[in-house]
């Protein structure tokens, strides 16, 4: 009988870009040269105030007077509805713990390939190093080395994909994760009341939820213009905490009216973006928005992100309460595992995975 392959998947041979940016730093692959239409438009937007992500202050929203918190409510209200992205200050994480994360990741990613090959990221999954979201032999590939860990519930863990070196690896990414949870549950709080909802609406909901964490590296390219770091998508998650390295260049864009708005790092702050699940749940008056990133021809970058999503048994779908004759239900109930699944088994594409929640008019 002849042998079962191992993955009915086929990704056919893929470059390491880090590899290929020391041995052959002005080469770059077709497989990472993007068609026409997908190519990057690079600083072409002026970056005036009104084109920047909002900024929430979270220590308003916990103990400032009346007045600072009801204002900074509404200013979340509006950076959810209008922007799906925004980026928290004061948000009780320490400068050290973030410095500490950044610096682990960064050492991962520095080992010879020969160390980082030893957690392999098999094709059509999404945990260890290597590439997600790749299907086929012919499918453009993104400028970027990942890895992606299943944190919580500890179920979902492979724990031969922790990689053991570098040896605080493991440790701080447990530190951070159960930090960054507690933000997201905060967070997630203080998105239920701008709603108008009750407070513990979401913790209630999602039952032990699940949290996942990709740290994405983009060596510098010689050819910014061909290529893309990552391409455009939502997430999947309810929400999404995304730090980005210090002294990395500008490299993750949002899709704003048809127009892609560089991130300006911020000290210190963290990224928030709402997930597709989370515009399910909202009937849309939350929408997830497409984002990517670019690379840089000297600079290269490290983004750590945290997905956080109810867990896979939960059935979900538009909250009652944000469903009326004004506001038709736009998406359909479904098991949340069931989305997860599907979300990793397709391609990145915009925002097509959420087709399979839309209710078609
Ligand atoms: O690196 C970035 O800024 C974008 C990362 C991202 O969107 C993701 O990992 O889902
Ligand atoms: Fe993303």
């Amino acid at each position: 009988m002849a042998p079962v392959p191992l993955s009915p998947i086929n990704v056919g041979h893929i470059d390491d870009v880090q590899e290929l940016r020391k041995d052959r730093p002005s080469t770059i692959p077709d497989r990472y040269v993007r068609d026409m239409v997908e190519r990057p438009t690079l600083d072409t937007v002026p970056l005036s105030s009104s084109l920047q992500i909002p900024i929430i202050d979270l220590s308003k929203l916990i103990k400032g007077n009346k007045d600072q918190s009801q204002s900074e409510l509404l200013k979340l209200y509006s950076s959810c509805k209008d922007w799906g992205f925004f980026q928290v200050i004061n948000h009780g994480i320490e400068t050290s713990l973030l410095e500490a994360i950044e610096k682990v990741a960064m050492d991962f990613f520095m080992l010879p390939l020969e160390e980082k090959e030893k957690y392999p990221m098999a094709p059509g999954t999404v945990q260890g190093y290597g590439h997600a979201f790749v299907f086929s032999e012919d499918q453009k590939l993104d400028w970027c080395n990942m890895l992606a860990l299943g944190v919580e519930p500890h179920y979902i863990r492979n724990p031969k994909l922790w990689p053991t070196k570098p040896a605080k690896l493991s440790e701080t990414i447990e530190m951070y994760s159960s930090n960054i949870r507690k933000l997201c549950q905060n967070l997630l709080r203080f998105i239920a009341v701008s709603l108008s909802l009750i407070q513990d609406t979401f913790d209630e909901m999602f039952g032990v939820a699940v949290q996942a964490v990709r740290m994405n590296y983009y060596p510098p390219c010689s050819r910014p213009d061909l290529v893309l770091g990552l391409s455009p998508h939502s997430d999947g998650s309810a929400i999404t905490v995304l730090q980005q390295g210090k002294g990395s260049s500008v490299g993750l864009q949002i899709l704003k009216d048809n127009i892609w708005v560089p991130v300006q790092p911020v000290p210190n702050a963290l990224v928030i973006n709402i997930g597709d699940t989370l515009e399910v749940l909202t009937n849309g008056k939350y929408k997830s928005v497409e984002h990517r990133a670019v690379t840089h021809k000297e600079n290269d970058r490290l983004s750590i992100v945290t997905f956080y999503a109810p867990s896979y048994e939960i059935e979900l779908g538009p909250l009652p309460e944000l469903v009326d004759e004004n506001n038709p239900c736009m998406y359909r109930r479904y098991n949340h595992g069931e989305y997860s699944h599907y979300y990793i088994t397709n391609k990145l594409q915009g925002k097509k995975t959420l087709d399979f929640a839309k209710i078609s008019t």
